[in-house]
């Protein structure tokens, strides 16, 4: 079965304000799919509906046919629908191997012990350093967290979703904050992401979204405007209307 997330009709209300607008979408096995709109258009609150964060006042969220819409957050993530984790989940003065190995701890249920009972587990060990070399962040394994870089960081929590080994991963702005200089190694991590994984990548940086996305779905007040490849967005009115009213 190639659709692995599919969405329909979903609502949303924040007060008087529709946030959500009967948005339908799949997410196909494989797919690297970028979510863009003007600011305030409602991608990350379609995000928080997808992982479980916000419940949908209609609408129906399947994941592999099956109904996850009132299923709670941490079992959509032990079905496969993963978000990349946010800063603000890592711990500074852990070491970066500690994070990756206490991420597959807890993802076979063995963590209720000691933190660093997993030296004596050659196996997670290596699992650990084998999600850090394919991130490129073997050589930082022993540095506690807040001595890497931000970029460094933010490619740390793609390593640590990479663990619970999702079938789609929701990545909110990963390159967000991440000098120019260093966007290339989140590039080349998205890369190397395994083909099969349904990738949904929200971004405002038009040339990550490029060289990233095969489609792109545009969003604006809530509701889905458009989807299509990357190459049709600058000739789409409706895009373009977007774009331009967050302008005036
Ligand atoms: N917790 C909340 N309570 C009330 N309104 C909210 C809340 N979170 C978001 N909103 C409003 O919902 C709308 C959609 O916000 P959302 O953060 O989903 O947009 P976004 O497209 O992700 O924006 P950005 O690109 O700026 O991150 C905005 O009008 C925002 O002000």
């Amino acid at each position: 079965m190639d659709t692995l997330l599919e969405v329909r009709n979903l609502t949303m209300n924040f007060g008087g304000l529709k946030v959500t607008d009967d948005v339908s979408l799949t997410l196909t096995k494989g797919c690297r799919t970028a979510l863009i709109g003007p600011n305030g258009a409602g991608k990350t609150t379609l995000i928080n509906l997808f992982t479980g964060a916000y419940r949908p006042r209609a609408g129906t969220i399947r994941l592999m046919g099956r109904d996850i819409t009132g299923t709670k957050e941490v079992e959509r993530v032990r079905l496969g629908l993963v978000r990349s984790f946010q800063i603000t989940r890592l711990f500074a003065d852990m070491s970066v191997v500690d994070h990756v190995a206490l991420a597959i701890l807890q993802r076979d249920g063995r963590s209720s012990g000691m933190i660093r009972s997993y030296h004596g587990m050659p196996e997670v060990v290596e699992e650990a350093m084998d999600a850090l070399r394919r991130l490129r962040l073997d050589g930082l394994a022993e540095r506690v967290v807040s001595r890497i870089a931000y970029g460094q960081q933010r490619l740390l929590e793609i390593a640590i979703a990479l663990i619970l080994k999702p079938k789609v991963l929701l990545l909110d702005e990963p390159a967000a904050g991440i000098p120019s200089t260093d966007i290339d190694r989140v590039m080349t991590a998205l890369d190397d992401l395994p083909a099969d994984l349904a990738v949904l990548l929200i971004d405002h940086d038009m040339d990550l979204i490029r060289k990233f996305a095969r489609d792109v779905i545009v969003m604006n007040a809530g509701a889905v405007i458009f989807r299509g490849r990357p190459d049709q967005l600058a000739g789409d009115p409706t895009v373009r209307s977007a774009y331009l009213g967050e302008e005036a």
